[in-house]
């Protein structure tokens, strides 16, 4: 049995007194850690502010996006190694706003995978087709060429432990969600593919969360299917109440 996990991405929203509010809100009324694993992923200066409050509570606090580099001259960027020494516990990597808007190709997020893993840091992989992909039928060849890309090079044992999560591009933030059906049928495949890559294990172990316009009224209907572990959510995580209905359901499903 996959222990459900719920990742709230705060994309680029709010400032840091409201960063803080939110986090000293919920922190206390977090589920269980041993039925749901809940995270934040929060705009990189409030990270080591966010890490304190969730310390010694069942709050996970992850990154949006890093470089693959511990360190050099790359102005405005934020390293493996420092996120590690703060203690940051997840990081989201391919984001597709990162890929389309910063360039980050296939091969950069590959790095960044091996980069997270290095220090213990638990990567969310993120994939997921165009509108036009989708109309032209080609998801399932979308999603296998990126998660094939991402895991190039790990062992069995390293893929097991990391998180995929699938968020097709035109169901983020347009209030359009995949069905459940649909959602289940794509990371069944992605499943399917970590198989043949990695063995039975891997696919076995490895949890792949649904991303885009998931909120507390669907997602007890995404997570009863059988491939979906978690949710990748923007919007709904942004406020206290909802944020903390998904980690519910979530911990209820468990
Ligand atoms: O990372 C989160 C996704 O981009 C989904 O965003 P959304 O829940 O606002 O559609």
């Amino acid at each position: 049995m996959r222990k459900p996990i719920i990742a709230g991405n705060w994309k680029m929203y709010k400032n840091f007194d409201e960063a803080v509010e939110f986090a000293e809100e919920v922190r206390d009324k977090i589920p269980s850690a041993d039925k749901v694993d809940s995270v934040i992923c929060a705009p990189a200066i409030y990270l080591p502010t966010l890490v304190d409050i969730a310390t010694e509570t069942d709050l996970a606090i992850g990154a949006q996006n890093m470089h693959y580099e511990n360190e050099g001259a790359f102005t405005g960027e934020v390293s493996p190694s420092q996120l590690a020494s703060i203690y940051v516990d997840y990081v989201i990597l391919g984001h597709s706003e990162r890929r389309e808007y910063f360039n980050e190709t296939d091969e950069a997020i590959n790095k960044k995978v091996g980069a997270a893993l290095s220090h213990g840091i638990v990567p969310i992989i993120c994939c997921g087709e165009t509108l036009e992909e989708k109309e032209a039928g080609k998801t399932e060849a979308k999603v296998v060429y990126q998660v094939t890309k991402a895991l190039e090079g790990f062992k069995s044992e390293e893929v097991k432990h990391m998180v995929i999560a699938y968020e097709p591009i035109w169901a983020i933030g347009t209030g359009k969600t995949a069905t459940a059906e649909d959602a289940n049928h794509v990371c069944g495949f992605i499943r399917k593919t970590v198989g043949q890559l990695f063995g039975h294990d891997a696919a076995n172990e490895i949890r792949i969360q649904y991303g885009g316009s998931v909120k507390p009224e669907n997602i007890e209907e995404l997570l009863s299917k059988e491939h979906i572990d978690g949710a990748l959510v923007g919007g709904a995580s942004l406020e206290v109440s909802s944020y903390l209905k998904l980690l519910e359901a979530a911990s209820q499903n468990a």
